[in-house]
């Protein structure tokens, strides 16, 4: 069977300003990356463009963490989509549980921006996930359709096969969380590709990557690539140090 195809990269979040994100860049360009591995990595806005510089013609996707859905104006401390395509940048990663949580976005300002990206040429990495309660009260499925659903309204199929999502537990995100088991993303996310199926076909469906993320490491990467309906894993902390996101794609390209 050949080797899949895998989307592994990270978010620096709020880490790494200027000088420290020309360093990273340099070793993540050094970096051999297997065929079979689609890597990216999205810097905060103060370095977005130094990392798309110095990435550019290489392998690496770089994306900005957020963006307005508006292309200019009066948004006080915002950034556009055009501000992000000019400074290099490829992807958009948006709806990210942070975001949702301590920003007020919600899956229609989430909505606004997926169509935004696309109008502008940036592939949107839209993360979905389900708070603890709502894991606990047995409602993740829902709480994934209905992001998922809300996020790709209006969006034609086409424009839907362009996007990649993230399942990222909320519980599973941070220090203080813990991973999701394997066993349960792959029904959460066998779940959410008949979401997509629903939406567009299933061939259409198939051709959209979905990532998990939260506390994946070196030690449980694999355990989530390894299954069939987990196109690739988004890492924070493991992998803000090039060296170790450079294992974890070692790892899952093996
Ligand atoms: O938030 C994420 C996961 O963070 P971890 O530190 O790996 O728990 C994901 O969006 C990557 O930034």
């Amino acid at each position: 069977m050949p080797q899949k195809s895998l989307w592994v990269g990270t978010s620096w979040k709020m880490n790494k300003g200027p000088g420290a994100a020309r360093d990273a860049a340099a070793r993540i360009a050094d970096m051999a990356v297997p065929d079979t591995i689609t890597p990216f990595v999205i810097p905060p806005f103060t370095s977005l463009e130094t990392v798309a510089a110095r990435l550019e013609n290489t392998a690496w996707h770089v994306g900005a963490q957020n963006m307005h859905w508006e292309e200019e104006g009066a948004w006080t401390g915002e950034i556009s989509p055009r501000m992000v395509r000019e400074c290099g940048a490829d992807l958009i990663e948006l709806g990210h549980s942070e975001r949702r949580e301590h920003f007020g976005e919600t899956d229609i300002t989430v909505n606004l921006k997926v169509r935004a990206a696309i109008r502008h040429g940036l592939r949107p990495l839209i993360c979905i996930g389900d708070s603890a309660e709502e894991y606990e009260f047995n409602v993740t499925h829902e709480t994934l359709a209905r992001q998922t659903k809300m996020a790709l309204h209006g969006l034609t199929t086409d424009e839907i096969t362009t996007v990649l999502l993230a399942y990222e537990p909320v519980w599973a995100i941070g220090a203080k969380g813990r991973a999701a088991e394997p066993e349960f993303v792959d029904i959460a996310h066998k779940r959410l590709r008949h979401v997509l199926i629903e939406l567009v076909g299933e061939e259409q469906a198939r051709r959209v990557p979905l990532l998990y993320g939260g506390s994946v490491s070196l030690d449980n990467a694999a355990r989530y690539t390894a299954l069939s309906d987990v196109d690739g894993v988004f890492i924070g902390r493991s992998a803000w140090d090039p060296s170790g996101l450079e294992a974890i794609i070692r790892s899952v390209a093996s």
